[in-house]
């Protein structure tokens, strides 16, 4: 069988890592371009990681979806505060048929790009990854890496969402517990095949059967610290040593805890003290939106708070805590951009 083509949308930290170790091991990968096109074409992606430098010249790059081929797989590797642009940036590069896979952060952010392509054909996923771009072309990736994902499926009444919209509350979506759409063996298939290419390039990657467990578990760590690193200005280590701010800590992981069983998720409660132990041993890290908040991008608050307590809330649970933080995190958006 020949190999899948790849399309990265989003070709970054993530997108710019994972594609490239994809070509790296010989796939045909596609990718998009946005600020770094001309120092791409002329100087190649270089990568450093944990799992090994390289650096690859002569990539299929474009500055625009639109001169992209049709391919099996699209990865979707923007940041959620970009996926407006996904109903132009999508169709393009993925074929009749293929298959996008969302690897943002967050909850129901499959959401995007289902209502471009067809919920049947989104997969998403969790990246356990830390990696920067550091300049044009250049990536560090300085831990971890593994990727879970898991097919996508949406629910009947599927709304825009959006916790600033108040006429919107109410409405979102809750991941994997809605009414399967299409789902066939064809699922298991395309997914062990993505699973087995991106294991073939070095990337540990599973394929799970429960995409809600695996997002609400990703959030019980990204809800309390990627908020405080940026409300308390603090680093993942500054907040687990101090008692006032890993109290705080630990009082969001239990309140996202109980969302995520209010959900039908249940989240073994040792996973509690798990993410909180394995952030203890941590070494010290700037989370993704504190990142983007000193770098004075917008944060993905929507998609790592808002959805969830949506989500809660259309459950009957309601987040206080984390609806606090984000209502902070917007307003400390609004006066950073
Ligand atoms: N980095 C990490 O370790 C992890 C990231 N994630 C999630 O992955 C997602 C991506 O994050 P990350 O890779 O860090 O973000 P980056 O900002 O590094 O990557 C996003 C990429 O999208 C590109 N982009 C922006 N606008 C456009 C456009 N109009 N057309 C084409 N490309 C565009 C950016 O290009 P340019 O810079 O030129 O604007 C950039 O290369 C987020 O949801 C994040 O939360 C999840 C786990 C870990
Ligand atoms: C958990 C972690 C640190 C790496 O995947 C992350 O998701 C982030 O920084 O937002």
């Amino acid at each position: 069988m020949n190999k899948q083509r790849y399309a990265i949308i989003g070709a970054g930290a993530l997108g710019g890592l994972y594609g490239g170790m994809l070509a790296r091991q010989g796939f045909e990968v596609h990718f998009l371009l946005h600020s770094d096109f001309q120092h791409v074409t002329e100087h190649g992606l270089k990568v450093e990681s944990i799992w090994g430098d390289f650096h690859l010249r002569d990539l299929h790059v474009h500055a625009t979806a639109a001169t992209m081929p049709a391919c099996d797989v699209t990865l979707v590797g923007l940041k959620t505060t970009q996926n407006h642009l996904l109903a132009e940036l999508l169709p393009p590069p993925t074929r009749d048929g293929g298959t996008v896979l969302v690897l943002q952060n967050g909850l129901n952010v499959e959401q995007d790009s289902a209502k471009v392509v067809g919920p049947e054909r989104v997969f998403g996923g969790c990246c356990f990854l830390c990696s920067n771009k550091v300049g044009p072309g250049h990536i560090r990736h300085i831990d971890h890496g593994k990727i879970v994902f898991g097919k996508y499926f949406a629910q009947a009444s599927s709304a825009n969402s959006r916790l600033d919209h108040d006429e919107s509350v109410g409405q979102g979506e809750t991941a994997g517990q809605g009414e399967s759409v299409g789902q066939d063996e064809s699922v298991g298939k395309i997914g062990q095949q993505i699973c087995d290419d991106l294991n073939s390039a070095g990337i540990p990657t599973e394929f799970s059967g429960d995409l809600a467990m695996v997002r609400w578990r990703k959030l019980l760590w990204n809800i309390p610290f990627n908020s405080l690193s940026v409300i308390l200005n603090a680093s993942t280590k500054q907040i687990m040593d101090n008692p006032h701010a890993s109290a705080m800590a630990e009082s969001i992981v239990n309140e996202v805890h109980q969302a995520a069983a209010a959900c039908g998720v249940d989240i073994p409660t040792k996973f509690i003290e798990t993410t909180l132990e394995q952030t203890r041993k941590m070494a010290p890290y700037d989370s993704s939106m504190r990142l983007d908040y000193l770098n004075k991008r917008p944060m993905e608050a929507e998609a790592i708070l808002g959805n969830p307590v949506l989500a809660a809330q259309k459950a009957g649970y309601t987040m206080q805590r984390v609806e606090m933080l984000y209502q902070q995190l917007k307003y400390i958006d609004y006066s950073n951009s």
